[in-house]
């Protein structure tokens, strides 16, 4: 008889994402020159970088290693016995689970549950994480796309169905889907914080990390970056938009960085708090879900995302996707 599922861990946020990059001083001119994160913490070969809302110790980590992956994505949760929670609930599916005591792990957290959850992506349950000086009013210190904070990660996985039904155990709401006419999944995104996404799903072959969504406060800082990148003559690391999202509703312009990381600067989503609160459905044929404006999406960014490790920080190998939302003949896709 299959053992009940144990009680979740009560997630906060999507909170921080380790990186793996291959040039460590390339990659800190793109995430702290250009995106405007703050350097909290850089020792030889990592550094931690943080938002100007953010108020604990990062939320992106750059590891120097051999090859671009995601080392892991990270949740905070409620309280310190979440931490056990996540590692019952984990167990109890018979996933990978570590242990990682405060110092044996990523700098400036606290004890930490890392697993490989049913879809193959590490991940990091957290609860205590040092404090850092509040940069919010600091405006003599922001630069570039003046990133405010971390909003989500957008991971590819073969099966939107299967994740979907684990993010749902894991008590996340869903604000708005893709959809077939028969109301096949082609892509969802999922919440614990109360705005449009903690988490999204993006189909294709996984997993692969696709991208790391973070908010600036205005458009303005969008169109900004999208500038800057093109005054030094580096607009090859843009890859899609300035735009207007379809789904979510935010402005939205993709970049890729010297490791082919992608990232997203993102503002203007929608608040998501209440009970009861109800899923828009996007049709696949719809042009405007993904860009408003009916602007095609590149290839690249249906096809191309970046490998996870496995708490060896060996790669993990994957499954090519069930469902392929770029082979849906979509005027605005114009993809075969
Ligand atoms: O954050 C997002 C919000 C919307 C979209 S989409 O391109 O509009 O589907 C993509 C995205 O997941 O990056
Ligand atoms: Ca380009
Ligand atoms: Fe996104």
């Amino acid at each position: 008889m299959t053992p009940a599922p144990a009680p979740a861990p009560d997630v906060v946020r999507s909170a921080y994402a380790q990186l793996v990059v291959t040039d460590l001083a390339k990659a800190r001119w793109f995430w702290a020159d250009m995106l405007g994160f703050h350097v909290q913490y850089e020792a030889p070969g990592i550094i931690c970088l943080r938002g100007s809302d953010e108020l604990t110790h990062h939320s992106v980590v750059l590891r120097e290693g051999e090859a671009a992956a995601l080392d892991h994505i990270a949740y905070r949760v409620r309280t310190p016995a979440d931490l056990d929670r996540a590692e019952r609930f984990f167990h109890r599916l018979d996933r990978p689970v570590r242990r990682v005591p405060r110092g044996e792990g990523t700098p400036g957290v606290g004890d930490a549950v890392r697993v490989v959850d049913p879809l193959g992506f590490p991940v990091e349950f957290f609860h205590d994480i040092d404090r850092a000086e509040r940069l919010i009013q600091r405006y003599d210190l922001r630069r570039g796309a003046e990133v405010a904070r971390l909003d989500h990660f957008n991971i590819c996985t073969p099966d939107i169905p299967a994740a979907y039904a684990h993010y749902r155990s894991l008590g996340f709401g869903c604000s708005e889907t893709i959809e077939g006419d028969e109301h096949e999944l082609y892509a969802a995104w999922m919440y614990r914080k109360q705005t449009v996404h903690d988490v999204a799903f993006t189909g294709g072959a996984g997993p692969r990390l696709h991208h790391l969504g973070l908010a600036t406060h205005e458009s303005h800082h969008v169109l900004r970056c999208a500038d800057l990148f093109g005054s030094l003559r580096k607009e090859h690391h843009i890859e899609r938009g300035p735009g207007r999202h379809g789904v979510s509703n935010a402005f939205y312009l993709y970049l890729r960085d010297p490791d082919g990381h992608r990232v997203e600067i993102y503002t203007s989503d929608y608040y998501t708090g209440d009970p009861g609160h109800e899923t828009y459905r996007w049709n696949v044929h719809d042009d405007r879900r993904r860009d408003f404006w009916g602007n095609a999406v590149i290839e690249s960014w249906y096809r191309e995302a970046a490998p996870v490790l496995d708490l060896d920080g060996e790669p993990q190998p994957v499954t090519d996707a069930l469902l392929d939302e770029s082979s849906v003949r979509v005027g605005a896709d114009g993809l075969g």
